[in-house]
C-alpha cells in the first residue's frame, strides 16, 4: 500500500473513566491513499463520528498511531505542536450542513482560509474562483449563500475543503440532504477531486444511493474496522441509469 496517505494503526478512543467509561475505539486499522476515496459505513454509535473527529484532530485518541505520509501525527500522544496549523493545511471537513458563513458571499467563504493561511486576498479570491469554477458554481460566485440551492451550497462547502488543497478530507455525510442525482454528482466531484489534486478522502455515509461508488469500503461495528471491496461504479454512469 501506498505509504504517502493515511495510515492508522492500532486506535483507541476511550471516553469517560470508572463507571461512565465508553470503549468508541478498540483498535482501528486503516489506509487511505493519496487520490483514493474510500467509505465508512456503520451503524449508529459503532465509531465513525470519533474516527473522524481523531484523525481530524478534534478529539485526542488515547493509544495507537496516525499517520500522514511519513509524518508521525499521533503515537501514543500528539507528535504535532501546532494541531491548528494541521487541520489548516492538512485536513479539508465536508458537513452534512454546508455551514457556510451567512454574511460573506460566495467567493469570500472559499477565499478566507488560505486568507487565513496568510496568502494575499486577491491570490486567494482567484483561487477560490477557479474552484468554484471546476465545481461548476462559478457562476454564482458574488451570490450570498441564502440565495444558493442546497446541491449548490454544497459544492461551495466542498470547494472551502479543497481550497487550501489539502491531503486529507473528511466528510460526514455529506450527500445526506441531497436528492440521488445530485449526491451522486457530489461523489463524482469528490473522486475528480481526489484524482486531480492528490487528496486520500474518507467519507462516512448510510446513504445507499452513493454506497456503490465506493471501490473500497470500510466497516465500523463496536468499535473495530474491516475492510471489503465496493463495486466502484462510475457516479456519473449511474446518474446516466437513475435517469433512464
Ligand atoms: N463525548 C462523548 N462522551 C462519552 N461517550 C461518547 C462521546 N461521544 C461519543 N460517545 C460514545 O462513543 C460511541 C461511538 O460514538 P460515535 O459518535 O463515534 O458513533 P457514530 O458511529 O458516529 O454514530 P452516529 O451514526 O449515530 O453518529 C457511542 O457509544 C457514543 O455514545
Amino acid at each position: 500500500m501506498h505509504t504517502r496517505g493515511i495510515i492508522i494503526e492500532g486506535l483507541k478512543k476511550q471516553y469517560g473513566s470508572g463507571d461512565t467509561l465508553v470503549d468508541a475505539l478498540k483498535g482501528v486499522e486503516m489506509q487511505v491513499a493519496l487520490g483514493e476515496v474510500v467509505g465508512l459505513v456503520g451503524p449508529s454509535g459503532s465509531g465513525k463520528s470519533t474516527l473522524l473527529k481523531c484523525l481530524g484532530a478534534v478529539i485526542e485518541p488515547s493509544a495507537g498511531r496516525m499517520k500522514l505520509g511519513e509524518t508521525i501525527i499521533y503515537d501514543g500522544k500528539w507528535k504535532i505542536k501546532d494541531l491548528r496549523a494541521l487541520r489548516r493545511d492538512k485536513i479539508g471537513f465536508v458537513f452534512q450542513a454546508p455551514y457556510l458563513i451567512p454574511f460573506l458571499d460566495v467567493i469570500d467563504n472559499v477565499a478566507l482560509l488560505p486568507m487565513l493561511a496568510g496568502e494575499g486576498n486577491s491570490i486567494a479570491r482567484k483561487r477560490a474562483v477557479e474552484l468554484l469554477e471546476a465545481l461548476d458554481v462559478g457562476h454564482r460566485a458574488k451570490a450570498m449563500p441564502s440565495q444558493l440551492s442546497g446541491g449548490e451550497q454544497q459544492r461551495v462547502a466542498i470547494a472551502r475543503a479543497l481550497v487550501n488543497h489539502p491531503p486529507v478530507i473528511l466528510a460526514d455525510e455529506p450527500t445526506a440532504p441531497l436528492d440521488s442525482q445530485r449526491a451522486l454528482a457530489v461523489i463524482g466531484i469528490l473522486n475528480d477531486m481526489a484524482r486531480q489534486y492528490e487528496t486520500a478522502i474518507i467519507i462516512v455515509t448510510h446513504d445507499e444511493k452513493i454506497i456503490p461508488t465506493f471501490k473500497r469500503i470500510y466497516h465500523i461495528r463496536d468499535g473495530r474496522t474491516h475492510e471489503e471491496a465496493g463495486e466502484g461504479k462510475s457516479p456519473r454512469e449511474l446518474i446516466k441509469t437513475d435517469k433512464a
